[in-house]
Protein backbone atom coordinates (compact mmCIF):
# COMPACT_ATOMS: atom_id res chain seq x y z
CA UNK A 1 0.00 0.00 0.00
CA UNK A 2 1.33 3.59 -0.97
CA UNK A 3 0.74 7.04 0.75
CA UNK A 4 1.20 8.40 -2.66
CA UNK A 5 -2.42 10.04 -3.86
CA UNK A 6 -3.85 8.92 -7.45
CA UNK A 7 -4.39 12.53 -8.61
CA UNK A 8 -0.63 12.76 -8.89
CA UNK A 9 -0.76 10.27 -11.49
CA UNK A 10 -4.02 10.56 -13.71
CA UNK A 11 -3.33 13.06 -16.24
CA UNK A 12 -5.79 13.83 -18.81
CA UNK A 13 -6.35 16.39 -21.85
CA UNK A 14 -10.15 17.03 -21.04
CA UNK A 15 -10.64 20.62 -20.18
CA UNK A 16 -12.59 21.48 -16.79
CA UNK A 17 -16.00 21.61 -16.60
CA UNK A 18 -17.17 24.08 -13.91
CA UNK A 19 -20.27 24.66 -14.99
CA UNK A 20 -21.29 21.12 -14.98
CA UNK A 21 -20.80 21.07 -11.23
CA UNK A 22 -24.76 22.57 -10.87
CA UNK A 23 -26.30 20.47 -13.29
CA UNK A 24 -29.03 18.38 -12.03
CA UNK A 25 -31.31 15.30 -13.71
CA UNK A 26 -34.83 15.42 -14.45
CA UNK A 27 -35.30 11.48 -14.50
CA UNK A 28 -38.12 10.87 -17.54
CA UNK A 29 -39.63 7.83 -16.95
CA UNK A 30 -42.47 8.88 -18.76
CA UNK A 31 -41.04 8.90 -22.03
CA UNK A 32 -38.38 5.85 -21.23
CA UNK A 33 -41.73 3.71 -21.05
CA UNK A 34 -42.67 5.12 -24.12
CA UNK A 35 -40.36 2.79 -25.77
CA UNK A 36 -42.18 -0.15 -27.27
CA UNK A 37 -40.48 -3.06 -26.02
CA UNK A 38 -40.47 -1.41 -22.58
CA UNK A 39 -42.53 -3.89 -20.33
CA UNK A 40 -44.72 -1.05 -18.05
CA UNK A 41 -43.81 -1.86 -14.44
CA UNK A 42 -46.75 -2.17 -12.47
CA UNK A 43 -47.85 0.80 -9.88
CA UNK A 44 -46.21 -0.86 -7.03
CA UNK A 45 -42.95 -1.10 -9.07
CA UNK A 46 -43.32 2.33 -10.18
CA UNK A 47 -43.58 3.46 -6.73
CA UNK A 48 -40.33 1.83 -5.82
CA UNK A 49 -38.45 2.84 -8.86
CA UNK A 50 -39.30 6.16 -7.99
CA UNK A 51 -37.82 5.76 -4.35
CA UNK A 52 -34.27 4.87 -6.26
CA UNK A 53 -34.32 7.56 -8.11
CA UNK A 54 -34.82 9.97 -5.63
CA UNK A 55 -31.58 7.50 -3.57
CA UNK A 56 -29.49 8.86 -6.46
CA UNK A 57 -30.50 12.07 -6.18
CA UNK A 58 -32.49 13.08 -9.56
CA UNK A 59 -34.01 16.50 -8.53
CA UNK A 60 -37.18 15.85 -10.86
CA UNK A 61 -39.15 13.32 -12.22
CA UNK A 62 -41.65 13.34 -15.29
CA UNK A 63 -43.74 10.72 -14.06
CA UNK A 64 -46.92 10.54 -16.08
CA UNK A 65 -49.18 12.44 -19.28
CA UNK A 66 -52.50 12.22 -16.89
CA UNK A 67 -54.92 13.37 -19.78
CA UNK A 68 -54.59 10.22 -21.52
CA UNK A 69 -56.74 7.89 -19.59
CA UNK A 70 -59.05 7.82 -16.12
CA UNK A 71 -56.21 5.17 -15.08
CA UNK A 72 -53.00 7.18 -16.17
CA UNK A 73 -54.57 10.21 -14.00
CA UNK A 74 -55.16 7.88 -11.00
CA UNK A 75 -51.67 6.32 -11.12
CA UNK A 76 -50.27 9.44 -11.34
CA UNK A 77 -51.90 10.73 -8.26
CA UNK A 78 -51.24 7.65 -6.57
CA UNK A 79 -47.38 7.76 -7.81
CA UNK A 80 -47.99 11.93 -5.98
CA UNK A 81 -49.51 10.54 -2.60
CA UNK A 82 -46.65 7.96 -2.56
CA UNK A 83 -44.06 10.59 -2.50
CA UNK A 84 -45.73 12.99 -0.19
CA UNK A 85 -45.72 9.53 2.25
CA UNK A 86 -42.53 9.14 2.05
CA UNK A 87 -41.26 12.64 1.93
CA UNK A 88 -39.46 12.12 -1.34
CA UNK A 89 -37.34 15.27 -2.64
CA UNK A 90 -38.16 15.14 -6.07
CA UNK A 91 -39.77 17.66 -8.05
CA UNK A 92 -42.98 16.22 -10.53
CA UNK A 93 -43.21 17.27 -13.92
CA UNK A 94 -46.21 15.91 -15.98
CA UNK A 95 -46.96 16.05 -19.58
CA UNK A 96 -49.45 17.25 -21.97
CA UNK A 97 -49.47 18.81 -25.27
CA UNK A 98 -50.41 22.24 -25.46
CA UNK A 99 -53.63 21.80 -25.38
CA UNK A 100 -55.95 22.98 -22.40
CA UNK A 101 -58.05 19.70 -22.01
CA UNK A 102 -53.96 18.42 -21.82
CA UNK A 103 -53.44 20.26 -18.50
CA UNK A 104 -56.67 20.29 -16.59
CA UNK A 105 -55.58 17.07 -15.01
CA UNK A 106 -52.28 18.34 -13.86
CA UNK A 107 -53.94 21.39 -12.25
CA UNK A 108 -56.12 18.92 -10.36
CA UNK A 109 -53.38 17.35 -9.53
CA UNK A 110 -50.77 20.19 -8.12
CA UNK A 111 -53.86 21.35 -6.33
CA UNK A 112 -54.28 17.69 -4.53
CA UNK A 113 -50.87 18.35 -3.58
CA UNK A 114 -49.87 21.47 -2.98
CA UNK A 115 -47.05 20.84 -0.58
CA UNK A 116 -45.25 18.75 -3.68
CA UNK A 117 -43.97 20.92 -6.84
CA UNK A 118 -46.01 20.41 -9.85
CA UNK A 119 -45.29 21.34 -13.05
CA UNK A 120 -47.55 20.96 -16.20
CA UNK A 121 -44.65 20.58 -18.76
CA UNK A 122 -46.50 20.85 -22.28
CA UNK A 123 -45.18 19.86 -25.54
CA UNK A 124 -45.52 21.92 -29.10
CA UNK A 125 -43.51 20.25 -32.11
CA UNK A 126 -42.24 23.40 -33.91
CA UNK A 127 -39.73 21.97 -36.26
CA UNK A 128 -40.37 22.97 -40.49
CA UNK A 129 -40.97 18.78 -41.20
CA UNK A 130 -43.47 18.32 -38.54
CA UNK A 131 -45.63 21.58 -39.32
CA UNK A 132 -45.45 20.53 -43.02
CA UNK A 133 -46.93 17.14 -41.73
CA UNK A 134 -49.15 18.14 -39.31
CA UNK A 135 -50.71 20.98 -41.56
CA UNK A 136 -50.23 23.12 -38.49
CA UNK A 137 -50.05 27.27 -39.19
CA UNK A 138 -46.92 28.96 -37.14
CA UNK A 139 -49.75 31.11 -35.33
CA UNK A 140 -51.75 28.18 -34.62
CA UNK A 141 -49.39 27.09 -32.35
CA UNK A 142 -47.94 30.09 -31.05
CA UNK A 143 -51.81 30.83 -29.97
CA UNK A 144 -51.68 27.62 -28.35
CA UNK A 145 -48.77 28.44 -25.83
CA UNK A 146 -50.82 31.22 -25.28
CA UNK A 147 -54.01 29.81 -24.51
CA UNK A 148 -52.75 26.92 -22.20
CA UNK A 149 -50.37 29.36 -20.74
CA UNK A 150 -52.51 32.09 -19.31
CA UNK A 151 -54.86 28.93 -18.32
CA UNK A 152 -52.15 27.70 -16.21
CA UNK A 153 -51.44 31.17 -14.87
CA UNK A 154 -55.02 31.73 -13.65
CA UNK A 155 -54.79 28.50 -11.94
CA UNK A 156 -50.82 29.45 -10.38
CA UNK A 157 -49.82 25.81 -11.64
CA UNK A 158 -46.04 26.49 -12.89
CA UNK A 159 -45.68 25.85 -17.24
CA UNK A 160 -42.93 24.25 -18.47
CA UNK A 161 -42.96 24.48 -22.40
CA UNK A 162 -41.08 21.32 -24.50
CA UNK A 163 -40.18 22.65 -27.76
CA UNK A 164 -40.06 19.22 -29.28
CA UNK A 165 -37.70 18.58 -32.43
CA UNK A 166 -36.32 22.24 -30.96
CA UNK A 167 -32.47 20.86 -32.98
CA UNK A 168 -34.77 21.16 -36.36
CA UNK A 169 -36.24 24.40 -36.18
CA UNK A 170 -35.29 27.76 -37.36
CA UNK A 171 -33.78 30.56 -35.17
CA UNK A 172 -36.62 33.05 -35.75
CA UNK A 173 -39.49 30.39 -35.06
CA UNK A 174 -37.10 29.62 -32.06
CA UNK A 175 -37.02 32.79 -31.07
CA UNK A 176 -41.19 33.90 -31.83
CA UNK A 177 -42.13 30.53 -29.89
CA UNK A 178 -39.70 31.67 -27.12
CA UNK A 179 -41.27 35.08 -26.78
CA UNK A 180 -44.80 33.50 -26.58
CA UNK A 181 -43.56 31.26 -23.76
CA UNK A 182 -41.82 34.46 -21.78
CA UNK A 183 -45.25 36.64 -22.54
CA UNK A 184 -47.31 33.85 -20.40
CA UNK A 185 -44.24 33.43 -17.51
CA UNK A 186 -42.96 29.99 -17.93
CA UNK A 187 -40.48 28.62 -15.33
CA UNK A 188 -38.81 26.07 -17.50
CA UNK A 189 -37.87 25.45 -21.07
CA UNK A 190 -36.94 22.43 -22.53
CA UNK A 191 -35.17 22.44 -25.70
CA UNK A 192 -35.87 18.67 -27.06
CA UNK A 193 -33.46 17.17 -29.93
CA UNK A 194 -36.67 15.23 -30.20
CA UNK A 195 -35.26 12.45 -32.88
CA UNK A 196 -31.25 12.67 -31.79
CA UNK A 197 -30.67 14.87 -34.70
CA UNK A 198 -27.64 17.37 -32.91
CA UNK A 199 -24.03 16.42 -32.69
CA UNK A 200 -22.86 17.81 -29.77
CA UNK A 201 -21.70 21.01 -31.42
CA UNK A 202 -25.15 21.58 -32.45
CA UNK A 203 -26.61 20.89 -28.96
CA UNK A 204 -23.97 23.33 -27.90
CA UNK A 205 -25.07 26.17 -30.94
CA UNK A 206 -28.87 26.03 -29.74
CA UNK A 207 -27.97 25.98 -25.80
CA UNK A 208 -25.92 28.92 -26.34
CA UNK A 209 -28.40 30.79 -28.54
CA UNK A 210 -30.96 30.23 -26.36
CA UNK A 211 -29.40 31.22 -23.57
CA UNK A 212 -27.94 34.43 -25.37
CA UNK A 213 -31.43 35.31 -25.99
CA UNK A 214 -32.81 34.64 -22.73
CA UNK A 215 -29.99 36.97 -20.89
CA UNK A 216 -30.78 39.97 -23.29
CA UNK A 217 -34.47 39.64 -22.30
CA UNK A 218 -33.44 39.47 -18.57
CA UNK A 219 -34.97 36.60 -17.41
CA UNK A 220 -33.90 34.19 -15.76
CA UNK A 221 -35.84 30.24 -15.79
CA UNK A 222 -34.56 26.65 -15.96
CA UNK A 223 -33.36 25.95 -19.04
CA UNK A 224 -33.81 21.98 -19.70
CA UNK A 225 -32.02 19.63 -22.36
CA UNK A 226 -34.15 16.76 -23.66
CA UNK A 227 -32.21 14.41 -25.92
CA UNK A 228 -32.60 11.10 -27.76
CA UNK A 229 -29.90 8.67 -28.78
CA UNK A 230 -30.57 8.17 -32.62
CA UNK A 231 -26.96 8.83 -33.57
CA UNK A 232 -25.88 7.58 -30.32
CA UNK A 233 -24.77 10.53 -29.20
CA UNK A 234 -27.73 11.32 -26.78
CA UNK A 235 -24.73 11.73 -23.49
CA UNK A 236 -21.83 13.35 -25.60
CA UNK A 237 -24.91 16.13 -26.51
CA UNK A 238 -26.16 16.26 -23.27
CA UNK A 239 -22.80 17.21 -21.46
CA UNK A 240 -22.21 19.12 -24.53
CA UNK A 241 -25.43 21.22 -23.92
CA UNK A 242 -25.02 21.41 -20.07
CA UNK A 243 -21.56 22.83 -20.80
CA UNK A 244 -23.07 25.69 -22.48
CA UNK A 245 -25.37 26.37 -19.88
CA UNK A 246 -28.10 24.09 -19.68
CA UNK A 247 -29.29 23.65 -15.98
CA UNK A 248 -31.04 20.40 -16.26
CA UNK A 249 -30.85 17.39 -17.83
CA UNK A 250 -33.53 15.11 -19.02
CA UNK A 251 -32.97 11.47 -20.06
CA UNK A 252 -33.98 7.90 -18.42
CA UNK A 253 -31.88 5.54 -16.91
CA UNK A 254 -30.68 3.07 -18.54
CA UNK A 255 -31.41 5.33 -21.53
CA UNK A 256 -35.09 3.15 -22.06
CA UNK A 257 -37.51 4.92 -24.51
CA UNK A 258 -38.42 4.64 -27.95
CA UNK A 259 -36.43 3.83 -30.92
CA UNK A 260 -32.93 3.47 -29.57
CA UNK A 261 -33.80 5.30 -26.27
CA UNK A 262 -33.30 8.64 -24.17
CA UNK A 263 -30.15 10.05 -22.72
CA UNK A 264 -28.37 7.70 -20.44
CA UNK A 265 -28.71 9.52 -16.57
CA UNK A 266 -26.39 7.23 -15.18
CA UNK A 267 -23.71 7.95 -17.30
CA UNK A 268 -24.55 11.80 -17.13
CA UNK A 269 -24.98 11.32 -13.79
CA UNK A 270 -20.69 9.99 -13.42
CA UNK A 271 -19.83 12.46 -16.24
CA UNK A 272 -21.48 15.12 -13.84
CA UNK A 273 -18.97 13.68 -10.71
CA UNK A 274 -15.98 13.64 -12.55
CA UNK A 275 -16.18 17.27 -13.44
CA UNK A 276 -16.96 18.18 -9.23
CA UNK A 277 -21.01 17.70 -9.25
CA UNK A 278 -21.90 16.28 -5.90
CA UNK A 279 -25.76 16.37 -5.92
CA UNK A 280 -25.60 12.43 -6.83
CA UNK A 281 -24.98 9.02 -5.40
CA UNK A 282 -23.05 6.85 -7.57
CA UNK A 283 -23.58 4.07 -5.05
CA UNK A 284 -27.15 4.33 -5.81
CA UNK A 285 -26.89 3.60 -9.65
CA UNK A 286 -26.73 0.36 -9.68
CA UNK A 287 -29.21 -0.77 -7.14
CA UNK A 288 -32.16 1.67 -9.87
CA UNK A 289 -30.75 0.17 -12.67
CA UNK A 290 -31.15 -3.07 -11.59
CA UNK A 291 -34.38 -2.88 -10.45
CA UNK A 292 -35.33 -0.87 -13.32
CA UNK A 293 -34.16 -3.58 -16.08
CA UNK A 294 -36.09 -5.95 -13.81
CA UNK A 295 -39.45 -4.39 -13.87
CA UNK A 296 -39.02 -2.89 -17.47
CA UNK A 297 -37.39 -6.45 -18.48
CA UNK A 298 -35.10 -4.43 -20.46
CA UNK A 299 -31.60 -6.18 -19.92
CA UNK A 300 -28.22 -4.21 -19.42
CA UNK A 301 -25.88 -5.12 -21.89
CA UNK A 302 -22.95 -7.23 -20.31
CA UNK A 303 -20.77 -3.79 -21.68
CA UNK A 304 -22.82 -1.34 -20.49
CA UNK A 305 -20.94 1.55 -18.71
CA UNK A 306 -21.06 1.93 -15.05
CA UNK A 307 -23.88 -0.97 -14.77
CA UNK A 308 -22.84 -3.75 -17.30
CA UNK A 309 -21.89 -6.75 -15.71
CA UNK A 310 -17.98 -6.90 -17.48
CA UNK A 311 -17.83 -2.66 -17.15
CA UNK A 312 -15.26 -3.80 -14.13
CA UNK A 313 -14.11 -7.30 -15.45
CA UNK A 314 -10.85 -7.93 -17.46
CA UNK A 315 -9.49 -11.39 -18.64
CA UNK A 316 -6.65 -9.90 -20.34
CA UNK A 317 -3.40 -11.03 -19.35
CA UNK A 318 -1.03 -8.06 -19.47
CA UNK A 319 -4.10 -5.99 -18.11
CA UNK A 320 -4.91 -8.15 -15.05
CA UNK A 321 -0.89 -7.82 -14.20
CA UNK A 322 -1.19 -4.83 -14.13
CA UNK A 323 -4.43 -4.84 -12.00
CA UNK A 324 -3.06 -7.22 -9.56
CA UNK A 325 0.36 -4.66 -9.36
CA UNK A 326 -1.89 -1.57 -8.38
CA UNK A 327 -4.04 -3.71 -6.00
CA UNK A 328 -0.86 -3.87 -4.10
CA UNK A 329 -0.76 0.06 -4.42
CA UNK A 330 -4.36 0.60 -3.22
CA UNK A 331 -7.54 0.83 -4.04
CA UNK A 332 -7.44 3.87 -5.68
CA UNK A 333 -4.62 2.64 -8.09
CA UNK A 334 -6.89 -0.79 -8.54
CA UNK A 335 -10.01 1.85 -9.32
CA UNK A 336 -7.99 3.83 -12.21
CA UNK A 337 -4.95 1.48 -13.90
CA UNK A 338 -7.11 0.20 -15.97
CA UNK A 339 -10.42 2.14 -15.63
CA UNK A 340 -11.61 5.85 -16.30
CA UNK A 341 -14.46 4.81 -13.89
CA UNK A 342 -14.11 4.83 -10.15
CA UNK A 343 -15.54 0.88 -9.25
CA UNK A 344 -15.28 1.47 -5.63
CA UNK A 345 -17.30 4.70 -6.01
CA UNK A 346 -20.04 2.94 -7.52
CA UNK A 347 -20.15 -0.27 -5.31
CA UNK A 348 -18.44 -2.58 -7.62
CA UNK A 349 -14.50 -3.74 -7.97
CA UNK A 350 -12.35 -4.79 -10.67
CA UNK A 351 -13.34 -8.24 -11.12
CA UNK A 352 -10.45 -10.73 -12.82
CA UNK A 353 -11.50 -14.00 -14.88
CA UNK A 354 -9.61 -16.13 -16.53
CA UNK A 355 -10.23 -16.95 -20.72
CA UNK A 356 -7.80 -17.56 -23.63
CA UNK A 357 -6.39 -14.33 -23.37
CA UNK A 358 -5.07 -14.75 -19.88
CA UNK A 359 -1.22 -14.94 -18.40
CA UNK A 360 -0.20 -16.66 -15.44
CA UNK A 361 -1.35 -13.39 -13.24
CA UNK A 362 -4.76 -13.97 -13.82
CA UNK A 363 -4.65 -17.53 -12.93
CA UNK A 364 -2.48 -17.30 -9.86
CA UNK A 365 -4.99 -14.66 -8.27
CA UNK A 366 -7.66 -17.22 -9.17
CA UNK A 367 -5.92 -20.15 -7.20
CA UNK A 368 -5.69 -18.08 -3.86
CA UNK A 369 -9.27 -16.69 -4.64
CA UNK A 370 -9.94 -20.66 -4.64
CA UNK A 371 -7.76 -21.17 -1.51
CA UNK A 372 -5.29 -23.27 -3.18
CA UNK A 373 -1.57 -23.14 -3.45
CA UNK A 374 -0.73 -21.32 -6.86
CA UNK A 375 2.32 -23.95 -7.49
CA UNK A 376 4.16 -23.43 -11.12
CA UNK A 377 2.77 -26.50 -12.07
CA UNK A 378 -1.08 -25.89 -11.37
CA UNK A 379 -0.34 -22.52 -12.76
CA UNK A 380 1.18 -23.70 -16.37
CA UNK A 381 -1.77 -26.67 -16.41
CA UNK A 382 -4.38 -24.61 -15.64
CA UNK A 383 -3.21 -21.48 -18.35
CA UNK A 384 -3.02 -24.44 -20.96
CA UNK A 385 -6.04 -25.94 -20.59
CA UNK A 386 -7.85 -22.32 -20.55
CA UNK A 387 -6.07 -21.21 -23.75
CA UNK A 388 -7.51 -24.48 -25.15
CA UNK A 389 -11.47 -23.02 -24.84
CA UNK A 390 -13.40 -20.38 -26.98
CA UNK A 391 -14.49 -18.43 -23.81
CA UNK A 392 -13.69 -17.32 -19.91
CA UNK A 393 -13.79 -20.27 -17.18
CA UNK A 394 -16.55 -19.81 -14.86
CA UNK A 395 -15.86 -20.83 -11.24
CA UNK A 396 -17.14 -24.10 -11.71
CA UNK A 397 -14.90 -24.88 -14.76
CA UNK A 398 -12.00 -23.87 -12.36
CA UNK A 399 -13.42 -25.99 -9.91
CA UNK A 400 -13.88 -29.23 -12.08
CA UNK A 401 -9.86 -28.59 -13.62
CA UNK A 402 -8.51 -28.38 -9.71
CA UNK A 403 -10.53 -31.50 -9.25
CA UNK A 404 -8.84 -33.72 -12.21
CA UNK A 405 -5.40 -32.78 -10.44
CA UNK A 406 -3.65 -34.44 -7.87
CA UNK A 407 -2.88 -32.12 -4.77
C1 LIG B 1 -41.91 13.58 -28.05
C2 LIG B 1 -42.86 12.94 -27.16
O1 LIG B 1 -42.58 11.89 -26.68
S1 LIG B 1 -44.31 13.72 -26.86
C3 LIG B 1 -45.33 12.51 -26.10
C4 LIG B 1 -45.90 11.56 -27.08
N1 LIG B 1 -46.53 10.49 -26.35
C5 LIG B 1 -47.68 9.96 -26.69
O2 LIG B 1 -48.29 10.29 -27.69
C6 LIG B 1 -48.18 8.84 -25.79
C7 LIG B 1 -49.59 9.09 -25.26
N2 LIG B 1 -50.52 9.42 -26.32
C8 LIG B 1 -51.83 9.02 -26.35
O3 LIG B 1 -52.28 8.28 -25.46
C9 LIG B 1 -52.68 9.50 -27.45
O4 LIG B 1 -51.90 9.77 -28.59
C10 LIG B 1 -53.45 10.82 -27.03
C11 LIG B 1 -54.44 10.45 -25.91
C12 LIG B 1 -52.52 11.92 -26.55
C13 LIG B 1 -54.22 11.37 -28.22
O5 LIG B 1 -55.00 10.34 -28.79
P1 LIG B 1 -55.99 10.63 -30.03
O6 LIG B 1 -56.91 11.71 -29.64
O7 LIG B 1 -56.56 9.31 -30.37
O8 LIG B 1 -55.05 11.23 -31.18
P2 LIG B 1 -53.88 10.54 -32.00
O9 LIG B 1 -52.92 9.88 -31.06
O10 LIG B 1 -54.42 9.68 -33.10
O11 LIG B 1 -53.20 11.79 -32.69
C14 LIG B 1 -52.51 12.75 -31.94
C15 LIG B 1 -53.22 14.08 -32.04
O12 LIG B 1 -52.53 15.02 -31.16
C16 LIG B 1 -52.17 16.17 -31.94
N3 LIG B 1 -50.98 16.75 -31.33
C17 LIG B 1 -49.74 16.27 -31.35
N4 LIG B 1 -48.94 17.08 -30.67
C18 LIG B 1 -49.68 18.08 -30.23
C19 LIG B 1 -49.39 19.23 -29.46
N5 LIG B 1 -48.17 19.48 -29.04
N6 LIG B 1 -50.39 20.05 -29.13
C20 LIG B 1 -51.65 19.80 -29.54
N7 LIG B 1 -51.97 18.72 -30.29
C21 LIG B 1 -51.00 17.88 -30.62
C22 LIG B 1 -51.94 15.61 -33.32
O13 LIG B 1 -51.93 16.60 -34.29
C23 LIG B 1 -53.13 14.67 -33.44
O14 LIG B 1 -54.27 15.47 -33.65
P3 LIG B 1 -55.37 15.07 -34.81
O15 LIG B 1 -56.01 13.84 -34.29
O16 LIG B 1 -56.24 16.26 -34.82
O17 LIG B 1 -54.60 14.85 -36.04
O1 LIG C 1 -39.93 15.27 -22.34
C1 LIG C 1 -40.86 14.62 -22.78
O2 LIG C 1 -41.25 13.59 -22.22
C2 LIG C 1 -41.60 15.09 -24.01
C3 LIG C 1 -40.74 15.61 -25.09
C4 LIG C 1 -39.99 14.55 -25.76
O3 LIG C 1 -39.94 13.43 -25.32
C5 LIG C 1 -39.21 14.88 -26.97
O4 LIG C 1 -39.54 15.82 -27.68
O5 LIG C 1 -38.23 14.16 -27.24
Amino acid sequence: MTTERIQDYLYSWNPADPLLARVRLEDDIRDGLQGAYVRKPTLTERKELLELSAAVGTQAVLIGFPAISTQEFDDCYALLAHAQEKKLPLHFSFLARTLVSDVEPIVALARAFPEIKVRADSFIGTSLVRRKVENWEFSELLQRIKTVGNYLLQEKTPFGLSIEDATRTPPDDMIQTIDRALEVEIKNLTLCDTVGDSTPEGAARITEFVLEYLTKQGVQLELMWHGHNDKGLGVANAIAAARAGADIISGTFLGIGERTGNTALEQVALLLAQAGNTHHHLAAIKPYCDKLSEYTQVPIAQTAPIIGQQAFTTAAGTHSAAVLKAKALGLAFEDYVFSAVPASDLGRSQELLIAPVSGSANVRYMLEQFDVTPTTALIEGLLAHAKTKDKWLTRQDIRDYLNTQPF
